[in-house]
This record gives structure tokens, sequence and C-alpha cells, in this order.
């Protein structure tokens, strides 16, 4: 069996080095390179092609991992349009010019794209956008919680789970969409989805998609409790996507969800 090739890009960080260390047991998978700033604060296998060198990071990976910054994803997607290469991509945050990078980039590679790589939120997001169809009139509230080192938000994962619950509705989330409340803001209106942020101490991930009506409410809530759900799932996806035509896949499509 050939061994993917896997690049890991963000490598000092809270998921990349978990993803180091779970690559050293993934069958079939294994490390070849990691993008580095400066230098890093960790021993990792002499065979590793360590670099501040983007187009040898690329080039010496069959496919690459992505749990970085908005800023430091954009510049991995501007090289790998030069260089294609199957991309997973987690980080979060991103703008809308990183967005439309991201799509040109999976005209010529795959480009898996997912805030959430759990299996436990593919579903959560297939069950929002049954329940906000169904529950006409209800009132739909969106709640996350994370660490406090986390420096976007909303969470990428609210905002996906906030567009299955628009989609369920035939809404425009832009226009729908409440990020806060404070003051003497008037009644809540019918169609807003609210979509709050709190932060604190170790949290690793908690999502809760609250449906509200007169009478009863339903509250769907995902909470993740390691932070190994997230590399884990991301190898699994780099390990599907590595054999994949060019195009912009989810992780829906990874699970066949
Ligand atoms: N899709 C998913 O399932 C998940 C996504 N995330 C997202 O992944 C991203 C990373 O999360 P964490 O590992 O917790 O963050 P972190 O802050 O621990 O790690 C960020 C990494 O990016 C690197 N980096 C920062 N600026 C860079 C630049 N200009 N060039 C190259 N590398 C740069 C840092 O050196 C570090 O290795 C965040 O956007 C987070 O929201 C996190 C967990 C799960
Ligand atoms: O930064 C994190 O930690 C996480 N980020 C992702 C997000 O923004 O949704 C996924 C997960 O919730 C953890």
């Amino acid at each position: 069996m050939t061994t993917i090739k896997v690049g890991v890009f963000g490598a000092s960080g809270r998921v990349g080095k978990l993803l180091i260390e779970d690559l050293k047991n993934t069958q079939g998978m294994g490390l070849s390179s990691v993008y580095v700033r400066n230098s890093l604060d960790f021993a990792i296998d002499p065979s590793v092609l360590v670099t501040s060198d983007m187009h040898s990071f690329i080039g010496a990976s069959d496919i690459i991992i992505d749990f970085s910054l908005p800023e430091a994803c954009e510049a991995l997607l501007e090289e790998a349009i030069k260089t294609p290469k199957p991309l997973v991509i987690g980080t979060t945050g991103l703008n809308t010019h990183q967005l439309n990078l991201l799509k040109q980039a999976s005209e010529l590679m795959p480009v898996l794209y997912a805030t959430n790589m759990s299996l436990g939120v593919a579903l959560l997001n297939k069950l929002v956008h049954q329940a906000s169809a169904a529950l006409e009139g209800f009132d739909i509230e969106i709640v996350e919680m994370h660490h406090r080192h986390k420096k976007d938000a909303p969470s990428g994962t609210a905002l996906t789970l906030a567009e299955s619950a628009a989609n369920g509705r035939n809404l425009d989330l832009d226009k729908v969409r409440v990020s806060g409340r404070d003051g003497n803001i008037g009644e809540r209106t019918k169609d807003e989805i609210a979509v709050m942020a709190l932060r604190g101490g170790d949290i690793v991930g908690r999502h809760t998609v609250g449906f509200y009506n007169d009478g009863e409410f339903i509250e769907l809530n995902h909470t993740a409790t390691s932070r190994n759900t997230f590399s884990k799932g991301a190898l699994r996806a780099g390990k599907w996507l590595s054999d994949k035509e060019p195009g912009l896949y989810s992780i829906s499509d990874c699970l066949e969800l």
C-alpha cells in the first residue's frame, strides 16, 4: 500500500500538533513536511521537511492539511494555485476574498473545506436544516462556547449551522443574522437568527441550536470533548480527498451523509 505524504500547515498550533501526533498511528498516511515561520518548538522525525519556503513545503507532500489563521490560509491558497495539491482546509474566520480564493483553488485541485471536521457536527447540520424547515414559526437562536484563546467569533461552525438553519427556511443569512443584543433594541423580529459567542477556559467547542416557540422549545447540542475529534476527522478527510478530481468538497461528501 502506498503511503500518502501529508504536509501540515499550522504545525505548531493546537490542532497542528495533534495532527502530527495522530499521523504516527494512521495507516496509509505519513508526515512529509511542515511549514514553519520561524522554528519548531518540538522535536520531529529528521525525515520530515521543516521549511519556511511554501513552494518546497507543498512540493514535498501529496496532500496538505491546514489549521492556521485566515491570512496564513490565504498565502497557502495563493501558492497552491501555482502548484496544485489536494487541500483540506480547517481554518475558520475566512473573509469573502479568502473564500473566493478557496473556490478558485478548487477549480484546479480537490479542496475540502469544513468549519468543523467532526461527524457529530456534520449530522447536526442536517438535523438543523430539517428542524428549521419543519418548525415553522419557531425562533432560532444559536449559542457557541469556546476556549479563551480562540480568535474568531462567532465560530465557523456556528456560522455554518446558521447557514443550514437559514437554508431550511429559504432565508438569506446575511439579511437575518443578529450577532449581539444590547440596549433598547425592540422586540425580536420573526426571521432573525441570532448567533452568540461565549469564550472561557479550555472549552474545546460547544454549539447549541435552539428552536423556541410558545409552549415548547427544542435545543440541539453538540459538544466536542477532545480536540483529537478535529485532527482525526481532518486525516480521514485527507485520505478520502487524495484521489478526488478538482472541486470543492464538504465534510458531508466525505462522510457520505
Ligand atoms: N475545522 C475544524 O474542525 C476546526 C477548525 N479550527 C480552526 O483552525 C484554526 C487553528 O486553530 P488552533 O490550532 O486552535 O490555532 P492556533 O493558534 O493554536 O494555531 C495556529 C497555527 O497557525 C500558525 N500561523 C499563524 N500565522 C501564520 C502565518 N502567517 N503563516 C503560517 N502559519 C501561521 C501558527 O504558527 C500556529 O501553528 C482556527 O481558525 C480554528 O478556528 C480549530 C479546530 C477545529
Ligand atoms: O478554534 C477552535 O478551537 C475551533 N474552531 C472551529 C470553529 O470555529 O467552528 C471548530 C471547533 O468548534 C473548534
